[in-house]
């Protein structure tokens, strides 16, 4: 079935929800004209580092897309494009924050933007807490030490996407989620066993679960349709 998910009570799903990630001038536009996405996802992550486009170009595409919006400007260190600096970030999620439902900030990033992240929580915006630890899933006492932070910090939810190496540390993944009791944790793998690892720990409570709408933006994606098929279906 697909969801319907309002805006407001979107992190407090008790199903695990797809984000289609919206990469390319060329999907923006073509979801500004969906009627009906909701087959492919719940929302729609503006990947604003990669498009890198001015406000005036993205304000009027980004208003007509149909589905709830997430807005990320990914830290160059964390996989971000154009190698924006912080400002540029910063500005660019401001820039449209009217529009977002959800923003993502890298846990690096929470004091640089704390004035930022306070302004889209008074606004009612939820704030995703991320980390992107490329080559391998760091120590356990890092992944627990990231979410303990980030609820210190009052992170709406929290985010970390890695590559794994092997079942184990999918394992080590899975075992974060009973303890998100507080926060909804949204867990995701990266590489071959990216694809598995989404939909394991999409249907073992994982909250945001992302998928590719035009190509793959991370290695080990499953496309968003594919995505919201399969875990409908497990
Ligand atoms: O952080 C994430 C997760 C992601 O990297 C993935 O692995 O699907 C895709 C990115 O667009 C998003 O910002």
């Amino acid at each position: 079935m697909p969801q319907l998910v309002s805006s407001k009570n979107l992190l407090f799903s008790n199903q695990p929800l797809v984000v289609g990630v919206i990469n390319t001038r060329q999907l923006l536009e073509e979801f500004a004209k969906t009627a009906d996405p909701h087959k492919s996802c719940d929302l729609l992550e503006l990947r604003l580092d990669t498009l890198n486009l001015a406000p005036e170009e993205l304000r009027p595409l980004a208003a007509r897309l149909p589905l709830p919006l997430l807005l990320t400007a990914r830290h160059p260190e964390e996989g971000g494009d154009h190698h924006l600096s912080a400002d540029q970030r910063r500005e660019m999620l401001h820039s449209c924050l009217d529009l977002a439902t959800l923003i993502d900030i890298e846990l690096r990033s929470a004091i640089d933007m704390q004035d930022l992240i306070r302004d889209a929580q008074t606004r009612g915006v939820g704030v995703i807490g991320s980390f992107h630890d490329f080559p391998s899933p760091p120590a356990d006492e890092v992944l627990q030490g990231s979410i303990d932070f980030a609820l210190q910090f009052k992170f709406d939810a929290v985010k970390i996407a890695t590559t794994l190496q092997s079942p184990a540390d999918l394992a080590r993944l899975i075992q974060l989620l009973p303890n998100a009791t507080r926060r909804p944790l949204c867990l995701m793998g990266m590489g071959g066993l990216g694809p598995l690892s989404r939909l394991t720990l999409g249907r073992c409570g994982s909250l945001l679960n992302y998928g590719f709408l035009g190509a793959p933006n991370a290695p080990g994606q499953l496309s968003a349709p594919r995505l919201r098929e399969w875990l409908n279906e497990i």
